[in-house]
């Protein structure tokens, strides 16, 4: 059985997020964490997604992570290679967008590709080769002050040009909405004056059928995850898939529930103050420094989580903290030191929880999701349905329980107020 499509994420939460719209766009879809050492069952899976660590690591080690997974997705028969990175275009001067997107083209044989950034149910769409968040310039969104990749240039073009010594081009929106044909030939002069990455404009959802359509014989696409949903139309439209039922079927799921939460983004703010407001009582914060003190708070938490367990009743255990409370943690710890606290608390209360029953589980944050899906030892992930743009619920074989473990990672910026509420309400 060979796949249709094989994926590589530059994060775990990016990749889920791009096989969500992959489901929803009709395939049946895996997510490996890293190159499997051993071959994951890919009977009727559509496509397949590898999730790396590779935004913001040094830009050799993001090369070679993508390059080991693009020649291990050519192994597994797939037809096109989609390089997944945020819709944000996270990256810096040195990388790693360009570097990558420039090594996958060579080892490809390819000439070009394009750069689909946009999401446009999340906001996120590009104009002029200019990216927005919501109605704000991509350097005026908050994504100025990101930690590790500020982006302070919303000229994606600029940006790009930036990261790679080749040429970057632009199709623009007067083009796509002239449809596929129109688009595939503007890319094509692109190519013989020697543009090897094309920004493409995308303003609405109809834009990114009509980019999907124009690219899909393409070896090579790159972008977000919206382009995502509108790729499996083509590839059943070039007889490649199948008209399947229900791409995002898992089995019930079974076990307790528990929500951890290392995020610190507005929109996962939100979600912890809602939670709490409708879950009296069922709120357990962390705090890096006393974590840092010694194991008393580590010890609390979990006395919390396993009365939470045996009363079968919601909960949620966080380090959520507004940014005063972050920087001043930061200032004492070290940026480094406070997060890994928290990540390892977390993934330990994660490990420990698992094996006594929890078997719905919410993880909110990319880096924590990360800290959390290693330390479980998770190795694939079944992609189900969605609970909310950008977040699906997956399902995962695990040594310590006999069933599936149900898992959700929420990319900090995503879903809703009410998010970790509804997500169990929609789980089958
Ligand atoms: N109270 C806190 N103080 C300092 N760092 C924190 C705190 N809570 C969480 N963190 C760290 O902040 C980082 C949040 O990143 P991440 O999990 O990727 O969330 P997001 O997807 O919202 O960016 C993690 O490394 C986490 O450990
Ligand atoms: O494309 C996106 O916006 C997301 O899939 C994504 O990559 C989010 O990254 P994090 O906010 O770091 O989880």
């Amino acid at each position: 059985m060979t796949i249709v499509l094989g994926a590589i994420a530059d994060d775990f939460t990016g990749a889920t997020d791009l096989a969500n719209n992959l489901v929803r766009g009709g395939m049946r879809c895996v997510q490996v964490i890293g190159v499997p050492n051993t071959l994951p069952n890919l009977s009727q899976v559509d496509a397949v997604v590898v999730a790396l660590k590779s935004r913001s690591c040094p830009v050799d080690e993001a090369v070679t992570d993508s390059l080991a997974a693009l020649e291990w997705l050519q192994e597994q028969g797939a037809r096109q290679i989609f390089f997944k990175y945020c819709s944000t275009f996270d990256s810096t001067d040195k990388g790693n967008i360009g570097p990558v997107a420039d090594a996958l083209l060579e080892r490809l044989g390819a000439s070009q590709t394009v750069m689909v950034p946009a999401f446009p149910i999340n906001g996120r769409t590009v104009y002029q080769g200019h990216l927005f968040v919501g109605d704000r310039l991509l350097n005026d969104s908050g994504m100025q002050n990101h930690p590790l990749t500020p982006m302070n240039d919303a000229d994606l073009v600029r940006v790009l040009s930036r990261q790679t010594p080749h040429a970057v081009g632009l199709a623009n929106r007067a083009t796509l909405a002239q449809g596929a044909e129109a688009t595939r030939q503007r890319l094509a002069t692109l190519a013989a004056d020697g543009v090897r990455h094309v920004i493409c404009d995308t303003v609405e959802e109809s834009d990114l059928d009509v980019l999907a359509e124009a690219t899909v014989t393409q070896a090579l696409v790159t972008g977000g995850s919206g382009l995502g949903q509108a790729l499996p139309a083509q590839y059943r439209k070039q007889g490649w898939l199948a008209d399947i039922a229900e791409p995002g079927r898992l089995q019930p799921a079974s076990g307790s529930t528990m929500v951890l939460s290392g995020s610190c983004s507005r929109a996962t703010l939100a979600q912890v103050d809602d939670f709490l407001a409708r879950h009296p009582g069922a709120g357990f914060a962390l705090d890096p420094l006393a974590l840092a003190k010694d194991d008393k708070q580590w010890e609390q938490a979990l006395a919390f989580a396993f009365e939470h367990l045996e009363q079968e009743a919601p909960m949620l255990i966080y380090a959520s903290a507004d940014p005063e409370k972050v920087k001043a943690a930061q200032a004492e710890l070290g940026v480094e030191k406070a997060g890994f606290l928290v990540e390892e608390a977390l993934s330990q209360l994660a490990v420990t929880l698992v094996t006594e029953g929890v078997g719905r589980l919410l993880v909110a944050g990319g880096e924590t999701s990360g800290a959390v899906v290693s330390a479980l030892g998770i190795k694939a992930m079944r992609i189900g349905e969605q609970i909310d743009p950008g977040v699906p619920w997956t399902q995962a074989t695990l040594g310590q329980r006999e069933a599936p473990l149900s898992l959700a990672l929420k990319s900090g910026n995503f879903g809703g107020v009410d998010f970790f509420t509804r997500a169990f309400e929609v789980l089958p």
